[in-house]
């Protein structure tokens, strides 16, 4: 299956979407994915969602808001970051900004001087150390295989020894399951009243629904209005999930609830 995710070669999304299929596409930036799969120019889309130290990756929820497709799989994947350079001196630290976060310990102490630039992903940060003595990348340590021009200066640098990266596979709306132990939605209540949280997540609780994950995120249309991601464990094939959405539905009526769809969770672990 083609699949379509956050390149150049090397990114944590390349090794999680190798659970999806073996033709594997780069983009370099995460809305152009969403955006290829909701125009069907693309079978499948992998995206990261959320890392165990640093949170929500922000650009997938919006994308996810904004663009209608389902998601399909979710992928899990432990994230050991290495500093690879051409050598022990350098001025300039690159990579993702998830990367750079769950390092932010590391860095403090180890390179206080250094500057950190925020790139498209972890392998390019790579690249640039490839191509630039002063710069050094923080990726996968198998990044440093692809020839002998770098050296893994550390190994483990994340702030939290069990660090993880969860992703989701995303496809077209047709592709879209019923099927599946967790299930994601998307709402956005367009209304501000004390209590409406409350109220948007206590049909999950009636029926008996286990959440595992709820996040705001600003709508963008005004300071204090939010759209919510609701992810739980159970799927919309079960009568107790679809009672409790259409409790949602009548909350939200001034606005809209998103199903992302039901889906499995698959643990790659390198
Ligand atoms: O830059 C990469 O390697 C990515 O796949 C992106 C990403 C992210 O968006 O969080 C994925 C896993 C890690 O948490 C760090 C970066």
């Amino acid at each position: 299956m083609a699949v379509i995710t956050l390149g150049p070669e090397g990114t944590y999304s390349h090794r999680a979407a190798r659970a999806i299929g073996d033709e594997i596409e780069f983009s370099q930036s995460v809305t152009s994915i969403v955006d290829a799969v909701a125009t069907g120019e693309h079978d499948r889309g992998v995206i990261a969602i959320e890392n165990s130290i640093e949170g929500s990756v922000t650009e997938s929820l919006d994308a996810l808001a904004e663009y209608d497709v389902a998601v399909v799989r979710e992928i899990v994947t432990p994230v050991r970051h290495a500093l690879l350079a051409q050598g022990p001196t350098f001025e300039t630290v690159a990579s993702h900004s998830q990367a750079l976060a769950q390092c932010r310990t590391y860095l403090e102490r180890e390179y206080p001087d250094a500057a950190l630039e925020a790139v498209a992903s972890t392998a390019q940060g790579v690249d640039f150390a490839r191509t630039d003595a002063s710069v050094a990348g923080i990726g996968h340590p198998a990044n440093a295989d692809d020839g002998d021009e770098l050296e893994v200066l550390a190994e483990d640098i994340q702030d939290q020894d069990s660090n993880s990266t969860r992703f989701f596979a995303i496809a077209p709306t047709e592709d879209r399951s019923t099927g599946g132990g967790k299930t994601s939605l998307v709402v956005y209540p367009n209304a501000n009243y004390p209590g409406l949280l409350l109220e948007l997540l206590e049909p999950f609780a009636d029926q008996d629904i286990n959440l595992t994950r709820v996040e705001s995120r600003p709508s963008g249309r005004r300071l204090g209005d939010y759209v919510f991601h609701v992810d739980f464990e159970a799927g919309l094939y079960e009568s107790r999930t679809n009672e409790a959405i259409e409790e949602l539905e009548e909350l939200a009526e001034n606005g809209w609830v998103r199903r992302l769809g039901s889906y499995d969770t698959e643990h790659v672990v390198d």
